[in-house]
């Protein structure tokens, strides 16, 4: 089978070629950039000096139509155009932008600041939390992978959402990322003399994961209305931390509520529920597609606190993605994801 990345010099592309280039079933994976035609990816990425002897192609679209899965790892506003010139041909589409995520007219334009993609290319995209949704991604041709924050977010909320477990009205998200989670391309903002030693909230009711995660919400109970969601940029390279605060509508036990997180999430190899009083660290999963999970119910208050913790280039991003290739394709959905976290 022969994939494509477009955006491959990215940090998302980067990390599809380290999971897709020791996949099983990928024999070819071909290296698009709109910026590094020619070169060698090994020189553009040293660390893959004498394992990578690619070259970096420049986007073809029809040799890339033709391939079995196209990743577009680009900036949300380039994607849905790629997207869309590649539909309905041989080639499946995984998109990693916010592009096609959004269902709901007029909300990309107000949260991405942008012209929304065609109904068509929207109306064919699936949303790929793969926990969640498997059974549309196994049929579909284009997928919109999650972003991160939601993926952390909504796997560490379904158990609740779907038992009807919270008020929706009580929920606060306060999630904290890495630097990568911002793209190869640095800003100001993520300059080393702003960000070391520093701890800073960002996107302040603005960020435009806020309706992706209210759309699923809603998706889940007719009682969800708008969320208070805040981010945080830690100085870090990689992983994100989202700790969620609810009331309960009845009152449960720690012991019970974990007892519901465990069978939930029986069936999913990539969703870890910790043990009772133990709470994951982003090192704790770091360079894999696990999300790590913990639930406590505080009687003081009837309220519960959810931590969930994922590698935002991994579960976040390139790891869902392959994830989600597999179940397309009918496999086992650890193919090529088996890896243990970099510890220390
Ligand atoms: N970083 C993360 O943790 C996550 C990222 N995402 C999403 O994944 C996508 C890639 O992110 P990431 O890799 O971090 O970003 P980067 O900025 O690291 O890489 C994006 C790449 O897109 C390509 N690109 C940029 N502008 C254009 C253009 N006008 N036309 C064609 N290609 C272009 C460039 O690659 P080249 O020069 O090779 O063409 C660039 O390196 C984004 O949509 C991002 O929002 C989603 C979840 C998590
Ligand atoms: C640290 C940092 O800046 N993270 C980015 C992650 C978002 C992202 O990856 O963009 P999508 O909308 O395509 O998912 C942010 O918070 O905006």
């Amino acid at each position: 089978m022969d994939v494509g990345i477009v955006g491959s010099t990215g940090y998302g592309g980067v990390e599809l070629y380290r999971l897709l280039s020791n996949h099983p079933n990928v024999d070819g994976c071909i290296l698009y950039s709109s910026s590094l035609e020619g070169s060698s990816y090994a020189e553009q990425y040293p660390h893959l000096s004498g394992l990578s002897h690619e070259s970096v192609k420049p986007i073809m679209i029809e040799e890339m139509q033709q391939l079995d899965f196209v990743f577009l790892a680009v900036p949300s506003g380039v994607s849905k155009e790629l997207a869309q010139k590649l539909m309905g041909k041989k080639a499946k589409v995984i998109d990693l932008s916010g592009d096609l995520r959004l269902k709901v007219p007029g909300e990309y334009e107000e949260w991405y600041k942008g012209e929304s993609a065609p109904q068509d290319v929207l109306g064919k995209a699936v949303y790929g939390l793969t926990e969640i949704n498997r059974h549309a991604i196994r049929e579909a041709e284009l997928i919109a992978n999650p972003g991160c924050f939601p993926t952390a977010t909504l796997l560490g909320l379904a158990p609740l959402y779907q038992q009807d477990l919270i008020d929706p009205h009580s929920l606060i998200i306060d999630a904290k990322t890495g630097l990568s989670g911002a793209g190869r391309k640095a800003s100001q903002s993520s300059h080393f003399a702003e960000t070391q030693e520093n701890l800073r909230i960002y996107k302040v009711h603005q960020h435009q994961h806020t309706p992706e995660i209210e759309q699923q919400l809603k998706e889940w109970s007719s009682e969800a209305g708008p969320i208070t969601f805040t981010t945080h940029l830690i100085p870090m390279t990689r992983g994100i931390m989202v700790t969620m605060y609810a009331d309960l509508k009845d009152s449960c036990t720690t012991e019970q509520l974990h007892t519901r997180y465990q069978s939930f999430y029986e069936k999913h190899p990539f969703v870890r529920i910790r043990p009772v009083g133990q709470f994951p660290g982003t090192k704790e999963v770091f360079g894999t597609n696990f999300c790590d999970l913990s639930i406590k119910a505080d009687p003081r208050t009837n309220r519960v606190t959810i931590v969930s913790v994922i590698d935002n280039l991994v579960k976040g991003a390139a790891g869902q993605a392959v994830q989600n290739m597999n179940v397309m394709l009918g496999l086992d959905e650890t193919t090529g994801l088996h890896h243990y976290p970099i510890y220390p």
